[in-house]
């Protein structure tokens, strides 16, 4: 087991994220011994996965942990806050992955609790290979913030960020990511069928051409830029989708009004 695993770990809210994040530290040799799993409503495979690796789901009492992860929807903060606030002790790092809450919110509702971690990880954590942003408070020792960086560092790359503030732009960006990507899938899949290919092929081709094109990147030592030059031949056929794709009122744009529309929203979900 890493060293710097945690002894002992609390998961509240075991949905898709804290789900996904639960398996990755099983797989890294977390002793299921040491994690307690509070859901209100966990799912047959969260029940199936307690059972079959003999992880406590929802305890009646347990002593405070060294992290707690919390990982229900901002939306349940004011609801689930009683639960935290009872489980903690004034030396527990607390790892928040809520979208929106901030720290002083955090805090406003577990009193006891000091160190706070927030964490922005994204869905491609399920199979360990997810992008986190994380900031941690001042009140975060060395040893908390190691805890924390193993606990998250098992489902991907993770970036500590200077400034909370940044985390709403994580947020909107790699946190949500995932799903811009597989609209893409959805929009180049609907493109093929309008240029004429059955609806089923033109989907096959376009998970598989999304699919291989971020393998490619990830086993490329070349930019996203070169990559894309070297499918572009002067004249060709890539060249004229570009002139659309990356002119005026093009992808970059709108990508940027996504973006940003996200990072407001994240901003509306504090307090
Ligand atoms: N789904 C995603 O791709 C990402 C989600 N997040 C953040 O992760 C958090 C969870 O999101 P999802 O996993 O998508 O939601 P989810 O709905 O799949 O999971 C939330 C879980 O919390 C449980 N829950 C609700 N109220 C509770 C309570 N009072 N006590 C204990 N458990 C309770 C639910 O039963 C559910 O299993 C959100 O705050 C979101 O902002 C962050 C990054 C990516
Ligand atoms: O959509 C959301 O609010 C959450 C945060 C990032 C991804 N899913």
């Amino acid at each position: 087991m890493n060293a710097a695993l945690p002894p002992s770990l609390a998961l509240v809210g075991a949905g898709k994220m804290g789900g996904a994040m639960l398996e990755g530290w099983l797989s890294i040799g977390l002793p299921p011994h040491a994690v307690s799993v509070f859901d209100a409503h966990p799912s047959d495979a969260i029940q199936a996965l307690c059972a079959a690796r003999g992880l406590a789901l929802n305890p009646q009492q347990i002593a405070p942990p060294a992290v707690l992860v919390l990982a229900t929807k901002p939306q349940t903060l004011e609801a689930v806050a009683p639960l935290v606030e009872g489980i903690v002790s004034p030396d527990t790092v607390l790892v928040s992955i809520l979208a929106g809450k901030t720290i002083a919110d955090l805090l406003r509702r577990v009193p006891t609790v000091r160190a706070v971690v927030r964490a922005m990880p994204n869905l491609p954590a399920s199979i360990g290979a997810g992008a986190t942003g994380a900031f941690a408070n001042e009140a975060v020792t060395e040893e908390g913030r190691a805890r924390a960086h193993a606990l998250l560092a098992a489902n991907g790359i993770v970036e500590w960020l200077p400034s909370e503030d940044l985390i709403d732009a994580v947020t909107a960006l790699s946190g949500s990511g995932p799903s811009y990507v597989f609209h893409l899938v959805e929009c180049l899949a609907e493109a093929g069928a309008q240029a004429g290919l059955p609806p089923d092929l033109a989907l096959r081709l376009a998970r598989a051409t999304v699919t291989g094109a971020g393998r490619l990147l990830e086993a490329s030592d070349l930019g996203a830029d070169v990559l894309r030059q070297n499918v572009t031949s002067p004249g060709g056929t890539t060249a004229a989708a570009l002139e659309v794709l990356m002119g005026e009122g093009g992808m970059a744009p709108l990508m940027t009004e996504a973006v940003a529309a996200a990072k407001r929203r994240a901003e509306a979900l504090s307090g």
